[in-house]
C-alpha cells in the first residue's frame, strides 16, 4: 500500500517552479531519505505532504487524501524542522504533556526517556535552547509522536556529531520496533545511509532517482587509470563524473554495467575499479558537471 502518491505534482512560487511535474510513490513503513542540493525542492515537497502548503497543479495523495486542509493527514502525520514554534508560555515538560494529548500514538515512556538521556530540564523553555538542543528536543517530539507518517526536514541542524549519531541510532531502533513511514531530508547522506531503505533524489524540482539504497550503491562504478587507456572505453559511454589526478591519470564514474569480460580486459590494462558511495553518487548526479556526457536520463537509462 502506498502512503504517498504524487502525480505531475507542481508547486510554483510566482511562476518559479519549486516542484515540476514530480511523480513518486512511497510505500507503507518505509524509511526514505530525501536528498538534493540547496533549493532542490525538498522542503516544498515535505510541506505539501504534511498539508502545510497547497500544490499548484498535479495530484498529491497522503493516506489516499489530498493533504492540504485534511484532518486525517494532520492527525496522522508530523512535520519536524528547525523552525518549529511551540507556545512560548509552555515549558519543555508542558510541551511534552500537550503533545501527548494531541498525538494518538504518542509514547510517553520514549519521550521522557529521551528527555532525560539528552539532559533536558523540565522547567526550560524552547526559545532559550541552543540550536543543537532545539533540534534534539524537536526530534524527541517527532519520534515519540510515532505518527504513521513522520517527516523530518534536516533534523540534525546544529546537533554535534555525538548527538547526530545517537539520533540516527535511536531513529532506526524505534522504526524497527514500531514501523511507520519516515521521510527524512538531509545534506549528509553519508551519515544516515546505513539506516535508510530508499533514497529519493531531487534536482531543481524534478525527481532524479528513487530507488533502494542497495540499488543506489550498485548503480555506478569508479575507474582509475591512464587517460589514454580509459578513453576508448568511453567513446560510446556516458560519464557521470570525471576528475583528473596525477600525471595523466583520471578517475571516472560511470554506470556499473560492464561485462565481466570487459572488466577483466580493463584490469589487465591497469584500470582499477572501486565502488561509489550513495552520497558521492547523489552529488555527482546533481552537479552541473554531470550534464557533460548527456542528460541525466541518458546516464541513468
Ligand atoms: N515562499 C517562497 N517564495 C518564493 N520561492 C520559494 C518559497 N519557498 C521556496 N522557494 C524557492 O523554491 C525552491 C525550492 O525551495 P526548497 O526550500 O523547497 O528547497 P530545499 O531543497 O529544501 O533547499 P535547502 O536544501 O536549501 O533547504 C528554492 O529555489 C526556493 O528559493
Amino acid at each position: 500500500m502506498n502512503i504517498i502518491e504524487c502525480r505531475q505534482l507542481t508547486k510554483a512560487y510566482r511562476g518559479f517552479k519549486a516542484l515540476d511535474q514530480l511523480c513518486c510513490t512511497i510505500g507503507e513503513n518505509k524509511l526514505v531519505g530525501l536528498v538534493g542540493r540547496n533549493g532542490a525542492g525538498k522542503t516544498t515537497l515535505m510541506k505539501i505532504l504534511s498539508g502545510m502548503l497547497k500544490e499548484t497543479s498535479g495530484e498529491v495523495k497522503v493516506f489516499s487524501n489530498r493533504p492540504f486542509n485534511s484532518l486525517l493527514v494532520s492527525a496522522n502525520s508530523i512535520f519536524i524542522d528547525d523552525q518549529m514554534n511551540f507556545p512560548t508560555a509552555l515549558s519543555l515538560a508542558d510541551i511534552l504533556v500537550e503533545a501527548g494529548e494531541f498525538y494518538e500514538h504518542w509514547n510517553e515512556e520514549l519521550a521522557w526517556h529521551l528527555f532525560d538521556y539528552f539532559g533536558f530540564h523540565k522547567k526550560e523553555y524552547h526559545k532559550n535552547l541552543s540550536k543543537g538542543k532545539e533540534s534534539t528536543f524537536n526530534m524527541i517530539v517527532g519520534l515519540a509522536a510515532r505518527c504513521p507518517l513522520t517527516i523530518f526536514d534536516e533534523p540534525t541542524t546544529g546537533m554535534d556529531a555525538a548527538v547526530r549519531k545517537d539520533f540516527y541510532r535511536i531513529l532506526l531502533k524505534d522504526y524497527l520496533a514500531y514501523p511507520r513511514t519516515i521521510l527524512l531530508s538531509t545534506h549528509h547522506l553519508e551519515e544516515v545511509e546505513d539506516q535508510l531503505e530508499e533514497v529519493l533524489l531531487l534536482d531543481q524540482g524534478e525527481k532524479v532517482l528513487h530507488m533502494s539504497i542497495e540499488e543506489l550503491r550498485e548503480l555506478a562504478i569508479g575507474l582509475k587509470g591512464k587517460r589514454e587507456i580509459l578513453a576508448p572505453y568511453f567513446a560510446d559511454r556516458k560519464t557521470i563524473y570525471t576528475e583528473p589526478f596525477g600525471m595523466g591519470d583520471e578517475y571516472i564514474v560511470t554506470r556499473n554495467n560492464f561485462s565481466q569480460k570487459e572488466k577483466q580486459e580493463m584490469k589487465r590494462e591497469g584500470i582499477q575499479f572501486s565502488g561509489v558511495s550513495a552520497s558521492d553518487l547523489c552529488i555527482y548526479l546533481t552537479s552541473s558537471e554531470s550534464q557533460k556526457g548527456g542528460t541525466l536520463d541518458d546516464i541513468l537509462n
